[in-house]
């Protein structure tokens, strides 16, 4: 399977996001691993779905080939449209000098002429809004936090409609205050989507999985469990 087999869903399908049976293996100057192992996982739309896994169990691997960044060697990958990642950096997260451009800059890529400039001013400052940042537009992305500057790009994505986010571990340089106001907003996004929005959020922090609706576990390249969070807890503590 090669990068453009990433096929993208639209219409009232129940899955955001649908990987079935993906094998990948990657290579270096040391050999080749096969990090993922006939992975298969759902994600429902209108859903806040959390995929927990340890360091170096593929995570990454996972997204890179959901963006089609990696090559799989078999499977299938299908993603509701549109759908945006956001990764774990702030700081590569946020390409222009002001908040307000920031969000818009999306816009001017997907849509641009045909929205007017009050068209986008409303979107972006609805989007602002979503994150709870409204009314910063003329914030200078540089006097922000980490956890602002990962909801100014979550905001960026709403902005363009996007139906599924696909968050790759965004707590990792946060404090906790800011972990809580990513996880915060990006449960409220979801809710406020009305079914229409869902999350991919991948972690390897077990306290996150509050947040989540439901929670899928990788292990030996493969999803080994989902369940609600509760149930996710306990597998964990039951595995050791
Ligand atoms: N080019 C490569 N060749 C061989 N193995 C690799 C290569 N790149 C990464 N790996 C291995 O693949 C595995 C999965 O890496 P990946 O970065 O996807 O894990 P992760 O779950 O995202 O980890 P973390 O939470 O630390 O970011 C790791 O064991 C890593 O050492």
């Amino acid at each position: 399977m090669d990068a453009s087999m990433v096929q993208e869903t639209e219409g009232d399908e129940d899955l955001a996001v649908c990987v079935r049976n993906l094998s990948l293996t990657l290579s270096d100057e040391s050999g080749s691993k096969k990090v993922l192992d006939d992975l298969t996982l759902e994600v429902k739309r209108g859903s806040l779905h959390m995929l927990l896994g340890a360091n170096g169990c593929g995570k990454s691997t996972l997204v890179r080939a959901l963006a089609g960044l990696l090559q799989p060697d078999s499977g299938t990958i299908s993603l509701a449209t549109p759908h945006a990642f956001v990764f774990q950096n702030p700081d590569h997260q946020v390409v222009m000098p002001s908040v307000g451009a920031d969000v818009a800059f999306g816009l001017g890529r997907h849509v641009y002429p045909y929205l007017t400039h009050d068209a986008v001013d409303r979107l972006t400052a609805s989007a602002l809004a979503a994150v709870g940042l409204e009314g910063l537009q003329a914030r200078p992305v540089s006097s922000l936090s980490g956890g602002q500057k990962q909801r100014v790009a979550i905001a960026g994505a709403l902005a363009e409609q996007a139906v599924v986010l696909l968050l790759d571990e965004l707590t990792t340089f946060l404090d906790v205050g800011d972990q809580r106001g990513v996880l915060d907003c990006v449960r409220a996004a979801v809710d406020a989507g009305g079914g229409r929005v869902a999350a991919l959020w991948i972690t390897h922090r077990m306290e996150e999985l509050d947040w989540a609706d439901r929670v899928s576990i990788i292990r030996g390249g493969r999803v080994a469990f989902t369940g609600t969070p509760a149930q996710a807890r306990g597998r964990m503590a039951a595995w050791g």
